[in-house]
């Protein structure tokens, strides 16, 4: 797999219009294309069809919580749209991870997000008194693999732990910032080149090249980095 195929951008635009505009602007049809809630509320699965037309695979970013069954409902009708991926949160549990990877069948990749890259420290702590975000880390990465799940999100910094915890699945990683980048709502980040050199097989995007004054030099910015990293 070369870098481009590594890359994944977030595409978390203001609205399906500016997303457009901007993959316009990149002209990247080989770049893989993650949307979160916001972009699927206001343009649905017409939207995602949008993308994949102009070449893109998308990897829907819901990361469904739920009771199994209601999970499970979901992923079946995801699962019909011919996505890459699709995330549902491991804090759900082995059984609706499991019954989400039955719901949807061998052509989606399911990954299992572990701990937010937005929490650390005294937020971490407050929703799961006592237990370390360590010991959280390698005990969901392991319950994704042992559920069958395709692989796992995490950030840059947890992939050493993450990748132990769970050998063979694939690791999806936001929390990403150039070099001299401001890491906003996020707690845990590292540059690409970190990221690769701990073996991160896919890296998530956004700010740093939807913010920047030219997204197609950062988004170039961001794969030398990568190259850097695997060098
Ligand atoms: O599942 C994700 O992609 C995800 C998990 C996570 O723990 N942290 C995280 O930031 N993300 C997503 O990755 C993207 C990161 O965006 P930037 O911080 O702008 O690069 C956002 O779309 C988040 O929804």
């Amino acid at each position: 797999m070369n870098g481009k195929e590594r890359l994944i951008l977030a595409l978390d635009t203001p609205g399906t219009e500016e997303g457009l505009a901007l993959l316009d602007r990149l002209k990247a049809p080989w770049m893989k294309v993650k949307v979160g809630p916001r972009l699927f509320a206001l343009g649905g699965e017409t939207f995602l069809r949008d993308l994949q037309e102009r070449g893109h695979r998308v990897f829907l970013d819901l990361k469904l919580h739920d009771i199994p069954n209601t999970v499970a409902q979901a992923v079946e009708v995801y699962a019909r749209w011919g996505l890459w991926a699709l995330t549902v949160h491991t804090s759900g549990g082995e059984t609706m991870m499991r019954r989400a990877r039955e719901a949807a069948g061998t052509d989606l990749l399911l990954l299992g997000v572990t701990v937010l890259t937005s929490l650390d420290g005294p937020e971490w702590e407050a929703v799961h008194p006592g237990c370390s975000l360590e010991r959280a880390l390698s005990g969901r990465a392991a319950l994704a693999r042992e559920s069958g799940l395709g692989g796992v999100v995490c950030s840059p910094r947890d992939l050493t732990l993450v990748r132990e915890a769970a050998p063979g699945l694939v690791t999806v990683v936001p929390g990403i910032r150039l070099p001299g980048d401001g890491t906003q709502d996020q707690a845990r980040v590292d540059t690409p080149a970190a990221a690769m050199g701990r073996g991160a097989d896919y890296l998530v995007v956004g700010r740093s090249i939807l913010g920047a004054a030219d997204p197609q030099e950062a988004a170039e910015r961001v794969l030398g980095s990568m190259e850097e990293g695997r060098a």
